[in-house]
């Protein structure tokens, strides 16, 4: 699918947290912008203001100055245009599987017939179909995740957001995800921002990374991954096997090392 154009761009964006001498400046100036279909990943060491900067994107935090804007509209708070995937997983326990994925729907006034048929259809694509009618305290970290996932994309949103989506699961059901999340894109052809912290995570999804540096927060670069440009990723495998994988893995890390040397050294 060819990337059409710009569907979110953040411009100047800033973000102080308290005041005077307790004051944090969490980001400077974060200019970057994603396109339609696109899979951007943010990337920084820890406390580069990745979340904050999601937060801002999802409305559910204001930036102090600069601004966001979805299709040329700015965000002015939360809203169904941008779903929101959080680290934890966030299921009514008292709702089986598809009950959880029809309450958003069921709460935006989508009728009882489509909504069924749209929580169907996403279960299906996240391979939860035979666990339709299970509560979620019956299944494992994974499973939740890809209820919450459905769930969101049920919603359908402009674009999807997701905090270190994958960060709770071990390593193993993390390839899985990574994969499946990769599915769904080619499947449905959403946009998504993603935060993570896990270099080849980023290098596995992403179609392009803004990277960030810290203390404070600011776009330290874009890289496109043209390695794997045109090519269709199943696998961890296929990736690491990648012509131009290593390189790319080599310059993310040492970029990483410089944008994280101040926290280090305070360390
Ligand atoms: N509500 C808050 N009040 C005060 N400071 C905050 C708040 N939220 C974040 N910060 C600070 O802003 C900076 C950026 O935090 P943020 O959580 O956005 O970084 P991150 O890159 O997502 O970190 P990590 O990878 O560790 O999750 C940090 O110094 C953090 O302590």
């Amino acid at each position: 699918m060819p990337l059409d154009d710009t569907i979110l761009t953040a411009h100047n964006v800033c973000k102080t947290f308290g005041g005077n001498h307790r004051a944090v400046e969490a980001l400077r100036d974060v200019t970057f912008s994603v396109e339609r279909n696109e899979l951007c990943v943010l990337l920084g060491p820890s406390g580069c203001g990745k979340s904050t900067l999601l937060n801002i994107v999802a409305g559910l935090e204001e930036p102090t100055s600069g601004m966001v804007q979805l299709d040329g509209r700015e965000v002015l708070g939360p809203a169904r245009e941008r779903g929101m995937v959080f680290q934890s997983y966030t299921s009514f326990p008292w709702l089986t599987v598809i009950q959880n994925v029809e309450y958003g729907m069921k709460l935006n006034g989508v009728p009882k017939e489509e909504r069924r048929a749209r929580a169907e259809k996403f279960l299906n694509l996240v391979h939860l179909t035979q666990f339709r009618d299970a509560y979620p305290k019956t299944l494992s970290g994974g499973m939740k995740q890809r209820v919450a996932i459905a769930r969101t994309l049920a919603n359908q949103p402009e674009i999807l957001l997701m905090d270190e989506p994958f960060g709770a699961l071990d390593a193993e059901t993390r390839w899985h995800m990574q994969e499946m999340l990769l599915e769904i894109v080619e499947t449905t052809h959403t946009t998504i921002l993603l935060v993570t912290h896990d270099i080849q995570e980023a290098i596995f999804l992403a179609d392009k990374i803004v990277f960030l540096s810290a203390n404070p927060g600011q776009l330290k670069t874009i890289l496109n991954l043209d390695f794997k440009k045109g090519v269709d990723l199943h696998s961890k495998e296929e990736l690491i096997a990648l012509p131009g994988y290593p390189e790319c893995e080599r310059e993310i890390t040492a970029l990483m090392r410089s944008a994280a040397g101040q926290n280090q050294d305070e360390m």
